[in-house]
């Protein structure tokens, strides 16, 4: 009976530092891309990159804030209190390396990680070692480091033991009702999260003004330290529905953007710059380029 089914669902960080692989092993865990992010993902502190729903449990990965170890800035922002802190309320830590390597950068994430949450150790790019031979002494080694709860090599890109480390997750989510729909998922991307918000006012404020095919392309995407810039277009089958959207004086276009930049805030924890622009491209479905750019190929 489905009364009986008991759900678990938890928080898991990815972290560790740049190049590692932590974006390749979230994809190739979440496995697929699903368009609408979730609106109540963006009510919790932490940013959503991806949920996995298995059987009777939800994996949900975040991001947890100043824990970005892309840029070198952000990195000694990262030398943070805060940043430990916020990781104390995840339920597993997911603490990636390559394998074989363990320089100062892993030394200084691995000091940024709270003894109290469970810390997976997963040794990433195993597919690269010649001799395999290696691998033990290595995880020797890494033992001796901190007290992981398991240590488990991987191949994120060949999709290698992805399913072993959900199993090593899956007892420290606790009992938990879902919090999102079965096939809920965030996908990592801004862009892709900056169109949907876009295209979410859109048909929102629009209503069955719009068809269906209406969509939104991202022609420019930057980061600053204190800000997004995002220039986007939507793009229409018909030059009537031009003035449609943009409405009188422009006050519709303008309640769009507002809308979607408040809600991309909200969602990257930024300050956003957004335009958006209104242009006619009939024919767009048939347009490869335009299908690459929105991610449909
Ligand atoms: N050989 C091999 N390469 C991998 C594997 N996983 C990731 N890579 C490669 O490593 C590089 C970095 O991967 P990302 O997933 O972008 O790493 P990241 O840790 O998210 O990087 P940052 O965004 O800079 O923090 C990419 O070129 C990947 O293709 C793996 O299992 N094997």
């Amino acid at each position: 009976m489905l009364s009986d089914i008991r759900c678990h669902t938890g928080y898991i960080a990815i972290v560790g530092r740049p190049n590692v692989g932590k974006s390749t092993l979230l994809n190739n865990l979440i496995q697929q891309k699903i368009s609408i992010t979730s609106r109540k993902a963006q009510t919790t502190r932490y940013r959503i990159n991806g949920i996995l729903t298995d059987q009777n449990t939800q994996f949900v990965f975040v991001d947890t804030p100043g824990f970005q170890t892309r840029h070198k800035n952000r990195m000694n922002a990262a030398m943070n209190r805060v940043v430990s802190q916020s990781l104390q309320d995840v339920d597993v830590v997911l603490f990636v390396i390559e394998a074989l390597c363990f320089d100062e950068q892993d030394q200084l994430v691995l000091n940024l990680l709270p003894k109290t949450v469970p810390t997976i150790l997963v040794v990433n790019k195993t597919d690269r070692l010649t001799d395999k031979n290696q691998l033990l002494p290595f995880l020797d080694t890494m033992a001796k480091k901190s007290d992981f709860s398991a240590m488990v090599p991987v191949s994120a890109e060949n999709r290698t033991q992805l399913s072993t480390l959900l199993d090593v997750i899956r007892p420290h989510i606790p009992e938990n009702p879902f919090l999102y729909g079965a096939d809920e998922i965030t996908d990592k991307s801004e862009r892709f999260i900056a169109a949907e918000s876009i295209r979410e006012k859109l048909f929102r404020l629009m209503g069955d003004e719009i068809p269906y095919s209406t969509s939104v392309v991202i022609d420019q995407f930057s980061e600053t330290e204190k800000l997004y810039k995002i220039y986007a277009t939507i793009l229409i089958d018909k030059s009537g529905q031009k003035a449609i959207i943009i409405g009188k004086n422009g006050e519709k276009l303008k309640l769009i953007a507002s809308q979607a930049r408040k809600e991309m805030e909200k969602s990257f924890g930024k300050k956003v710059f957004l335009q958006v622009w209104v242009k006619v491209r009939s024919g767009w479905a048939d347009n490869a380029s335009v299908l690459k750019q929105l991610g449909y190929e």
